[in-house]
């Protein structure tokens, strides 16, 4: 569907204008719950002005994201009398409504949307969209996605284009509440902002401190048509069943849950400016070194940070590096690592096959392995793995590339296949993988009588001279329980009854 204008209806709204006029001037007495709405609609419209103020919208074209549900519909309504009244408030306003495609009655929803403007001789866009659930992200973001993509991109087509929706008091406590179940920080809790830039683009939101309940009187009163979505009564979506199950319990238990979290939400995002600040300028002190691949921070520079700075400043990097993907686990694991007293060399590993290393005195996030590949000169750790967060680990020794993946043994086929290159450790929170261990060191393998030396170990297992140096060994509590590719040692075990964990490895360049 193209666009839609039709400037000559215009006439039909000021009539509409008039008799809900008449009813409320001429009839006193006639309707006094009227009476008492058309207070909070005068109360609702002066917001929107003030709003329009604030934000300077006299010289702005906004670009109303109208789904054909109440509130959009209410802040049509506005606008258009923003704009007709003695001072208009608005530069310019049209309207886009993002046609999904999801539901059999979305091409009705379109038009609906579009006669209404067209009787309201306001420009109306319908923009059909393809939603594809590229990211495993759910067909209500991806939808969510491509809508604000469209609204952003209408609205950057004008000089002084800016974005409004109506979200209001209700959406921001359900996204409060949500967030908060889904275990967000306080960025997440600040939830959504009146005003934001998406984009390059402002995105405005003129209703959020207002109450759902007003904005339905204010539709009846200026007979405001709308239509009802279906799905919003769908319990399998997790908004609706926080809207409708869990929302009316905490009103039940306090009345101003919906006030008290406005004014939360507000408090946090200040907080969250606050704090982001603070960590951008922190930032510019630990890094050292930063190119497109990874970064490169001072552990002492770091380690002299206040505890929510360290971790606001690895949440900067990793949103840049693995794309939100992440965990507070890994940040927490990530600032261990950073702050451990030892010298030693250490990794985790991250999403997206990335990883954070330490090494001298430095943290390195990237897609990098050990930033220096160098020869290994006597004993050296290469990670604490610490398996119980995280399940892959790949690091770069002496020109071998290394990937190790964990499993739970309960996960396993019931009878797995033998290979030196998986092994099984018993139910612990980490193992140590280390290397340049010396060649006389004794290791007693699995199902041999005796003990060997570590070197006759490696030359039966025909591994090559140069790579021993580098060559990973994973112990347990300081005992070698596996040399990849090589031996397992009487230490491991396989569990039958389903603890510990399997143990896989895998070098890149040796094993082709
Ligand atoms: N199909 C649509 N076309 C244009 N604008 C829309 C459409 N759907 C929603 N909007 C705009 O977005 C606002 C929020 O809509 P809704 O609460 O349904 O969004 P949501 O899916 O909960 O996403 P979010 O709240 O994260 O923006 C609406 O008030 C309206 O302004």
């Amino acid at each position: 569907m193209g666009a839609v204008f039709a400037p000559d209806i215009k006439e039909c709204f000021g009539r509409a204008d008039e008799e809900v006029g008449r009813r409320i001037c001429y009839n006193d007495g006639y309707d006094t719950e009227r009476r008492g709405q058309r207070l909070n609609n005068v109360q609702l419209e002066r917001e929107f002005a003030q709003f329009c103020k604030t934000h300077q919208l006299q010289s702005a074209h906004a670009v109303i994201g109208v789904s054909g549900g109440v509130d959009s519909m209410v802040l049509l309504q506005l606008c258009h009398r923003a704009m007709h009244g003695s001072e208009p408030l608005l530069g310019g306003f049209s309207v886009v409504h993002v046609d999904h495609g999801l539901r059999p009655t979305s091409a009705d929803d379109a038009q609906f949307v579009a006669s209404y403007c067209s009787r309201l001789g306001v420009f109306c866009e319908v923009v059909p969209v393809e939603v594809k659930d590229c990211h495993g992200e759910g067909i209500e973001a991806a939808a969510r996605r491509v809508r604000y993509e469209a609204l952003l991109a209408r609205a950057r087509s004008y000089p002084h284009g800016v974005c409004l929706v109506a979200h209001h008091s209700r959406d921001q406590l359900e996204t409060f509440v949500m967030r908060w179940l889904r275990g967000s920080g306080l960025a997440g809790l600040g939830a959504m902002r009146p005003a934001a830039i998406r984009e390059g683009v402002p995105l405005l939101r003129p209703l959020l401190r207002v109450r759902r309940s007003e904005i339905v009187q204010y539709a009846n009163m200026w007979d405001v048509p709308f239509r009802e979505d279906e799905t919003n009564a769908n319990t399998r979506f997790f908004r609706n069943r926080v809207r409708h199950e869990l929302l009316p319990l905490l009103a039940a238990l306090q009345p101003a849950v919906e006030a008290r979290t406005l004014d939360l939400t507000e408090q946090l995002q200040a907080d969250e400016s606050f704090l982001q600040e603070q960590a951008e300028r922190a930032l510019e002190q630990v890094v050292v070194r930063r190119s497109g691949h990874d970064v490169e921070i001072s552990t002492e520079a770091f380690a002299g940070l206040h505890l929510s700075l360290q971790r606001r400043v690895i949440h900067i990097l990793l949103n840049c590096f693995c794309a939100r993907d992440w965990l507070f686990s890994h940040v927490e694991s990530i600032r261990t690592l950073a702050l451990r007293q030892d010298t030693a060399s250490a990794a985790v590993s991250l999403p997206h096959g990335l990883g954070a290393w330490r090494e001298y005195g430095r943290i390195y996030i990237g897609h990098q392995a050990l930033p220096h590949d160098h020869e290994t000169r006597g004993p050296r750790s290469i990670a604490q793995w610490d398996l119980v967060h995280v399940r892959q680990l790949s690091f770069a020794s002496a020109g071998v590339f290394w990937r190790f993946r964990a499993l739970p043994i309960a996960k396993l086929p019931p009878q797995p296949r033998r290979s030196p290159w998986r092994a099984y450790v018993p139910d612990v929170d980490f193992v140590e993988i280390v290397c340049g261990l010396p060649t006389s060191v004794r290791v007693r393998p699995l199902g041999l009588a005796g003990s060997k030396k570590l070197q006759d170990v490696f030359s039966d297992s025909k591994i090559p001279r140069r790579l021993r140096p580098g060559w990973p060994i994973v112990r347990v509590a300081g005992r070698i329980v596996w040399i990849p590719g090589a031996v397992r040692t009487d230490v491991q075990r396989w569990d039958d009854t389903g603890g510990g964990y399997a143990l896989f490895a895998r070098p890149s360049r040796f094993q082709d």
